[in-house]
């Protein structure tokens, strides 16, 4: 649907897991043709893999990927931020908006770094944006344009679904959607293992764990059930269900799974933390 396509063009820095994901979900959704979309990777070998297989143009480096582009996704590791923002500085007109998906790094210190040469969006998206059921978090911006918004808004929804939030919340965002795909898919490989236990054959004890997790998932949120109402539908008196309940509570289920959250938010606020300190005696 090519007049659906938007006339904006996008840019990558970094073409590794999250930025593949979030190329996947656009050009499967449509909104942006592949030709309108350049990356770089240092990873040459990945880029060029990546660029075989979408379709899209690839930069000879990163100041490149920013002149070719007019929305740019900063797609690197967040201890990489610092050099890649200094590197692009100087190529960043007011034109440009930067999205930054990297856990722990405030709009503040993105800014600081730029010199505020361009407008700064801070999202938190997730891996399943690959099958466009994906989680993206944006940061309220009074920075945008309402059409600004628009698009970056658009593009994200290509993704999935969106929650607007403040910064502050960021850190609690990473722990429950971020990072959360894969507590989900270690559930699955368990549930799975249990099955192999109990005798079924590997792939039909994937194929029921993986179905269980979409269905319980969309019952949910469709009928907008409290969780604990489903578990209670599960659980006939003296039956199966309360058995494995009762094992799951006994070795700390729910309360591992809360530490675990907790400490992916503290590890993303210390992140943050190390990384302005990085910046800070950098430029002193
Ligand atoms: N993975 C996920 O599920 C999610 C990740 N994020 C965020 O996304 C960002 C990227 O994470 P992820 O995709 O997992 O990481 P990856 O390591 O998969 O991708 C980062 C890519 O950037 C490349 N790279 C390193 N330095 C540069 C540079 N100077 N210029 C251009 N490219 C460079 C890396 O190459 P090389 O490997 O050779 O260093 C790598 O290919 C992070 O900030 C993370 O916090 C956010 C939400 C979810
Ligand atoms: O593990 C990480 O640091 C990134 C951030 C959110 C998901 N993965």
């Amino acid at each position: 649907m090519p007049e659906e396509r938007k006339s904006y063009s996008l840019g990558f820095i970094g073409a590794g897991n999250m930025a593949s994901a979030i190329m996947r979900g656009i050009i499967t959704c449509g909104i942006v043709h592949p030709n309108n979309i350049c990356a770089f990777d240092v990873d040459l070998d990945k880029l060029n893999r990546l660029s075989a297989e979408l379709g899209i143009r690839t930069a000879k480096d990163n100041c490149q990927v920013v002149s070719n582009s007019d929305i740019v996704i900063l797609a690197v590791k967040p201890n990489t931020y610092s050099k890649v923002l200094l590197e692009i500085k100087d190529c960043l007109e007011e034109r440009h908006i930067l999205i930054s998906i990297a856990a722990g790094i405030s709009v503040d210190f993105i800014k600081q770094l730029i010199g505020g040469r361009c407008k700064v969006v801070r999202t938190m998206p997730n891996t399943p944006a690959l099958v466009g059921e994906g989680m993206t978090a944006l940061c309220t911006n009074h920075d945008l344009s309402p059409k600004e918004l628009e698009a970056v808004k658009e593009i994200l929804h290509s993704l999935g679904k969106v929650e607007e939030v403040p910064e502050n919340l960021m850190d609690a965002v990473t722990a429950v959607s971020g990072s959360g795909p894969a507590y989900v898919a270690m559930f699955i490989e368990a549930m799975a293992d249990g099955g192999v236990l109990a005798g079924l054959p590997r792939d039909l004890a994937y194929r029921m764990a993986i179905q269980t997790v979409i269905g319980t998932a969309r019952l949910l949120s469709e009928w907008e059930k409290h969780p604990g109402e489903v578990k209670d539908m599960v659980s006939s008196p003296g039956g199966t269900t309360i058995e494995a309940v009762r094992h799951l509570e006994k070795q700390g289920f729910r309360g591992a799974v809360i530490e675990a959250v907790n400490a992916c938010a503290l590890k993303s606020q210390a992140l943050g933390k190390t990384i302005n300190h990085v910046k800070d005696e950098k430029t002193r």
